[in-house]
C-alpha cells in the first residue's frame, strides 16, 4: 500500500522517456542490420519486455550502459521458441507479424494480457494459413506473412496496424493496409510511421488506406527518445490541480497524441507556458470541458480526476476501448473515484462527473493498473484527508520511479 497525503505539487522534472517510442525505435533498431544507439532509454516493465522478446526472437542482441542502449540489429538468428511479452499490449501486438517466418513460436503474456483482444490479426491468420494454437495465456503461431491487401478494423487497437506496418515493407510485393471502420489511436499509428521514416522506411496515407512498399530495408539509426507526454500528464494535472510544475524533456512538437493534454488543461483554464527550460504548468480556476478521448486514450485516467477538480459536469466520451486496457479502465475509475467521494457515472463508453472541486479521499484499489495507480496519487491533491492505494507498484510497467518522482516535487508518499 502507498499512502499518498494532499500536498501542493510544485518544482521541475525531467520526463521519463517515451514508451511508445521507445517500442518503436527498438524494434526498428532491431530489424536494421548493424549498429543503432538509442540514448535516454530507460527500461519499464513493457520496454524490458520488447528489448528482449525482439532478442529473444533472434533478431538483435542489445546491451544497455546508463541510459544508452546500443542495438546490434538485422540478426537472422534461430531464437528461441518462447517469447515473453510480460504484460505489454505493445509488444504482443507489435511483433506477431514479424513473427511469421515458417517458425513456431509461442507467445506468452501476463496478467490480463491475453483477455485484451487479439481477433484482428485472426483474418490476416486464416488468409496465410498460418497456425494457430491458444492457451489461457499464451498463443503459438506458424507460418508466413504474404504481401497484399489486408483489410482491418481501426477501431480495436492501432497496436495491429502498427505491427503489420512493421513487417509489410520487408516483404517482396507492395502492401495495402485498409482499415474498415473509424479509425481511433490514429497518432499512434502515425509515430509507427514517423519513426519507421528515420530508419528508412515510408508509407502512405490514401483515404483510410495505408501504402507500403515492399522491398524497404531498415537502415540503423541513432537517436534520443524524446519524453513520454503521457506520463508527463499525471504531473501536468497535478500542477494545474494544486500548484505548478516544469516538465523537461518534452519535444514541443512531438508526435505523440497524448501531447494534446496541454491543449486540454489551457481549454479548461490552467496556464499552460512553453519556456526554453520546460513546459511550464500552473494551477487557475478550471472550468469542465467535454473531452473525445477516441485518440487520447491513455490519457482517460488522469481526465477523470480532472473532473472531479472542477465544478460542474464533465463528459469524457468516445472511450469504450478503455475496458480493453490493462484493467478495464472505465470502470476502475468510476468505482474509485466514487470510493474517494465523487459522483461519478460510468457509461458504456463515456463517463460523467458532477465535479465539487474535492474529493474527500480513502482506500482505492489500482486494479494492477499502472495507470490507476497514478491516477489515484494525483488524486490526492485534491483530497481532504490522504489516498490510500492498494497494489501500487504496478506503476513498474511503465514508470518505476513514479513515487519517487511526485515526492520529488512535494508530493507525501509514504
Ligand atoms: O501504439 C502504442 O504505443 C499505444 C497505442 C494505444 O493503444 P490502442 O491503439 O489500443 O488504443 C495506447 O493505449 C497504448 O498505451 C500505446
Ligand atoms: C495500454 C497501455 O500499454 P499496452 O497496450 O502496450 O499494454 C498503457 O501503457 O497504458
Amino acid at each position: 500500500m502507498k499512502k499518498i497525503a494532499p500536498s501542493n505539487i510544485h518544482g521541475s522534472l525531467k520526463i521519463i522517456p517515451s514508451k511508445s517510442v521507445s517500442h518503436r525505435a527498438l524494434i526498428c533498431a532491431a530489424l536494421a542490420k548493424g549498429d543503432s544507439v538509442l540514448k535516454n532509454m530507460a527500461f519499464s516493465e513493457d520496454i524490458a519486455a520488447t528489448a528482449n522478446a525482439l532478442r529473444d526472437m533472434g533478431l538483435c542482441e542489445y546491451e544497455l550502459t546508463g541510459d544508452v542502449c546500443t542495438v546490434h540489429g538485422g540478426l537472422r538468428r534461430e531464437g528461441k521458441q518462447e517469447i515473453d511479452c510480460g504484460e505489454s499490449g505493445s509488444t504482443l501486438r507489435f511483433l506477431v507479424p514479424l513473427a511469421l517466418d515458417g517458425k513456431p513460436r509461442t507467445f506468452v503474456g501476463h496478467g490480463r494480457l491475453m483477455k485484451r483482444p487479439q481477433g484482428a490479426y485472426g483474418r490476416i491468420f486464416i488468409r496465410n494459413r498460418v497456425e494457430v494454437e491458444k492457451t489461457e495465456n499464451s498463443i503459438t503461431i506458424c507460418g508466413t506473412l504474404d504481401s497484399g491487401e489486408y483489410a482491418m478494423p481501426g477501431d480495436i487497437s492501432s497496436q495491429f496496424v502498427s505491427g503489420m506496418l512493421y513487417a509489410l515493407p520487408l516483404l517482396i510485393n507492395d502492401s495495402g493496409i485498409h482499415l474498415t471502420t473509424k479509425i481511433e489511436s490514429k497518432p499512434y499509428i502515425d509515430l509507427t510511421r514517423s519513426v519507421q521514416k528515420l530508419f528508412g522506411i515510408r508509407s502512405h496515407w490514401r483515404g483510410h488506406i495505408i501504402d507500403v512498399s515492399g522491398r524497404q530495408g531498415y537502415r540503423p539509426h541513432d537517436m534520443t527518445i524524446e519524453g513520454d507526454y503521457s506520463h508527463a500528464a499525471f504531473f501536468a494535472v497535478a500542477a494545474a490541480l494544486s500548484g505548478e510544475v516544469l516538465l523537461q524533456g518534452l519535444e514541443e512538437d512531438s508526435d505523440q497524441g497524448d501531447r494534446e493534454i496541454l491543449g486540454i488543461l489551457q481549454c479548461m483554464g490552467a496556464d499552460v507556458e512553453f519556456r526554453e527550460d520546460g513546459i511550464f504548468v500552473r494551477k487557475n480556476v478550471l472550468r469542465p470541458v467535454e473531452i473525445d478521448v477516441s485518440q487520447i486514450p491513455d490519457l482517460v485516467p488522469v481526465l477523470a480526476v480532472l473532473g472531479c477538480a472542477v465544478k460542474g459536469k464533465m463528459r469524457i466520451y468516445n472511450a469504450g476501448r478503455l475496458r480493453y486496457k490493462e484493467s478495464d479502465r472505465l470502470h476502475a475509475m468510476a468505482h474509485e473515484l466514487e470510493k474517494l467521494g465523487a459522483d461519478i457515472t460510468e457509461y458504456e463508453d463515456s463517463l460523467v462527473i458532477n465535479g465539487t472541486g474535492a474529493l474527500d479521499g480513502g482506500e482505492a484499489d489500482s486494479h494492477f493498473d499502472h495507470r490507476i495507480a497514478m491516477a489515484l496519487a494525483v488524486a490526492s491533491c485534491i483530497a481532504r484527508e490522504p489516498v490510500v492505494i492498494r497494489d501500487p507498484m504496478v506503476v513498474r510497467k511503465s514508470a518505476p520511479n513514479f513515487y519517487e518522482e511526485f515526492a520529488s516535487l512535494g508530493g507525501i508518499v509514504e
